[in-house]
């Protein structure tokens, strides 16, 4: 049988192979790909393995296998996407050079939706239309194809709903997944990665699916590449060509028609009424060992028939011409040649208005970035107002003062962490907007700092207004001004230091620790419950007094509370008056030789320097992967080359 295996694949090939360089779109070659990853022992297990391939303009490639197979490291591989653990060896070359892929080039839908939950279809599909597509496109033309990409992908009846996440049920699973991709062929790219596109699809929706990617592939032959689970035998006849793996190795690459020969000839055929896809997974999926039924009644078990089925597929006429194929496009497509459809973006201005406004949507009917907060404010400020009621002015006042606006400085802020959770979800979102190249870094944090800046403003003042006026704070709207406006500062610098963390640590319950543990240790700085004086001096005073934000608000607080005030004096011996200014400096240890407006503009000055950090972590990030990867390369290529000597 296995004499017979290259006369099998023999003409099963329908791939171009003459006059490449005269066409036009993306032609996408890998050669001896391998991706490894560090295994527990401290080796390396390879997870693919010496892959050989292409798709070329118009043709959708199905890249199929059972699960773990390594079917998204593929098309992480091939749309240079990969994690900075892992380690790549092997040629992957667009149009016959190396070529980094940029925005407007490519796109890919990842295999998780992750979508603003608040926003209904049409909101999430236009922001992104106005953030993908050029200036130069008027709002109804954006409009236009916003609603003309719903409409492709069968979104017309459910435009109106909102995506929908813990707090409001929206659109189902496969609605989801339609929204996903309707945002990322908006710029109609000419290359597509596709992760598990008919996940959470029924059948007929997989192949409406299906087969308007496969239309918009031919119409201006654009190169698909998918992977994808489990097809029904209507949505796989679409596809062109298939890719099937197994544990990373190449079981068959060809074109979908002619896979059945190839298993047949192998000894598989697919038995009749079976859906051919479903029988060469069930051939080798080796998870659940069992014996394949092979034909004339023989049985083999799966790890027998892969290896079989791997050997034949290496030593087939088939992998021949799809390597002679693969030396093709790279001796003949011009390296330059890379078209860019949707390259130009939209401007930085309208990223930061879009964004701007898109999230300030997403705060406001979000009721967990803002309103949830908002309430336990009004809560907490109740119980401060009350606790405190009416301070007055005598000699116990003074430690009174000093607490409640501790109190304000440390826990209120503090609770700006509470926000965190949703401000991670919008960083996710963020991430896959910015691996694709939607936006830049700074257009994000602008948008976010100016959307949050009216909830802020809004929290500051109102349960503000009522804790200060119910204990009766020094009287005067300019110094309830300072008041709300220091509160503000602290926490949108809160907010800021959380977006450094969100950067770093992008889980949020992890993220959350991290953030409750840094303030924790910059109370502790803030000179309150260790004066300033007090505090240890390795080189001068505490270093971390200095750093935290804490010693700043609690200055500008108490110098807006106590100076202009006059306390009666009940130690013993010294006069019978004390100035607010005089409080500051002996009781509290604050130097007065600035003004409280100094303390604030230095909270501001650090609001400005957290958010620069958070730009330079992500932009850093983003430079560093791609090196750190490169690197690994080279070492690998050098290992490799050692060792081969
Ligand atoms: N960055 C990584 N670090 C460690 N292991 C990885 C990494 N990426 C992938 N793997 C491992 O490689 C194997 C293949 O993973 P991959 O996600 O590519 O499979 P898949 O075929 O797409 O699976 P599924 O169909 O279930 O999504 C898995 O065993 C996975 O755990």
């Amino acid at each position: 049988m296995e004499d017979s295996h290259d006369s099998s694949i023999t003409g099963s090939q329908e791939m171009e192979s003459i006059g490449l360089s005269k066409r036009s779109g993306i032609y996408l070659t890998w050669k001896d790909l391998w991706v490894t990853v560090q295994d527990k022992v401290g080796g390396r297990r390879p997870i693919l393995q010496g892959l050989t391939g292409c798709v070329q303009p118009g043709e959708v490639l199905a890249i199929m296998g059972p699960s773990g197979c390594g079917k998204s490291t593929l098309l992480d591989a091939l749309a240079g996407r990969l994690d900075s653990n892992t380690r790549q060896r092997g040629e992957i070359l667009v149009n016959g050079g190396r070529k980094q892929l940029g925005f407007g080039t490519s796109a890919y839908v990842t295999q998780d939706d992750i979508l603003m939950t608040t926003l209904t279809v049409r909101e999430a599909v236009y922001y992104s239309a106005q953030l993908q597509l050029p200036d130069s496109m008027s709002k109804s033309e954006k409009k236009e194809r916003a609603e003309a990409t719903i409409k492709e992908m069968g979104l017309q009846d459910a435009i109106d709903t909102r995506i929908g996440g813990w707090n409001v049920k929206g659109l189902s699973g496969g609605q989801k997944r339609r929204v996903s991709i309707c945002i990322e062929i908006l710029t109609r790219p000419k290359l597509l990665f596709l992760d598990e596109p008919t996940s959470g699809l029924d059948s007929a929706a997989s192949y409406h699916v299906m087969s308007r990617i496969i239309k918009l592939a031919q119409q201006d032959r654009r190169t698909v590449i998918a992977s994808i689970h489990q097809p029904s035998s209507e949505v796989f006849e679409l596809f062109h060509n298939l890719c099937l793996l197994s544990s990373g190795r190449t079981v068959y690459f060809g074109s979908t028609s002619a896979a059945n020969e190839f298993f047949a000839l192998n000894g598989f055929p697919c038995p009749p009424m079976r859906n051919p896809s479903d029988h060469y997974l069930r051939t080798i999926n080796q998870d659940f060992d069992e014996d394949i039924e092979q034909g004339f009644g023989e049985k083999r078990s799966t790890k027998r028939a892969i290896t079989l089925l791997v050997e034949s597929y290496k030593s087939s006429e088939n992998f021949q011409q799809v390597q002679q194929l693969v030396n093709d496009i790279r001796l003949q497509i011009n390296v330059g040649s890379v078209e860019k459809t949707g390259s130009q973006k939209s401007g930085f201005i309208t990223q930061c208005l879009v964004l701007t406004k898109r999230s300030f949507v997403n705060m406001y009917r979000d009721p967990g970035y803002y309103w949830l907060r908002f309430a336990i404010y009004m809560a907490l400020c109740l119980c401060v107002g009350t606790i405190f009621y009416d301070i007055g002015s005598d000699y116990g006042s003074i430690q009174a003062r000093g607490s409640v606006l501790m109190f304000v400085v440390s826990f209120m802020t503090f609770l700006a962490i509470g926000g965190f959770p949703s401000f991670a979800e919008e960083m996710k979102i963020f991430s896959r907007e910015r691996m694709n190249g939607h936006y830049g870094v700074a257009s994000f944090i602008v948008g976010n700092t100016l959307s949050s800046i009216p909830y802020l403003l809004l929290i500051s003042i109102v349960p503000g207004a009522m804790a200060y006026y119910l204990i009766g704070l020094q009287n005067g709207i300019s110094h309830f001004a300072y008041f709300a406006l220091m509160l503000f500062a602290c926490m949108i610098l809160v907010e800021s230091l959380m977006m450094i963390v969100a950067s770093a640590v992008p889980n949020y319950l992890l993220g959350i620790i991290t953030g409750a543990g840094i303030q924790g240790i910059m109370i502790l700085n803030g000179g309150f419950f260790r004066l300033p004086n007090d505090l240890p001096r390795p080189v001068w005073k505490y270093p971390g007094y200095y750093i935290s934000f804490h010693k700043y608000a609690n200055e500008g607080f108490y110098k807006n509370e106590f100076q202009g005030l006059v306390f009666p004096n009940l130690q013993v011996g010294g006069p019978s008056k004390i100035t607010g200014d005089e409080i500051l400096t002996k009781y509290w240890q604050m130097d007065t030789s600035f003004s409280k407006w100094i303390d604030i503009a230095i909270v501001f000055g650090m609001v400005i320097g957290y958010r620069v950090l958070s730009f330079g972590i992500v932009k850093g990030m983003e430079k560093l992967k791609p090196m750190i990867r490169k690197c690994l390369a080279c070492s690998a290529k050098k290992r490799t080359d050692i060792e081969d000597e």
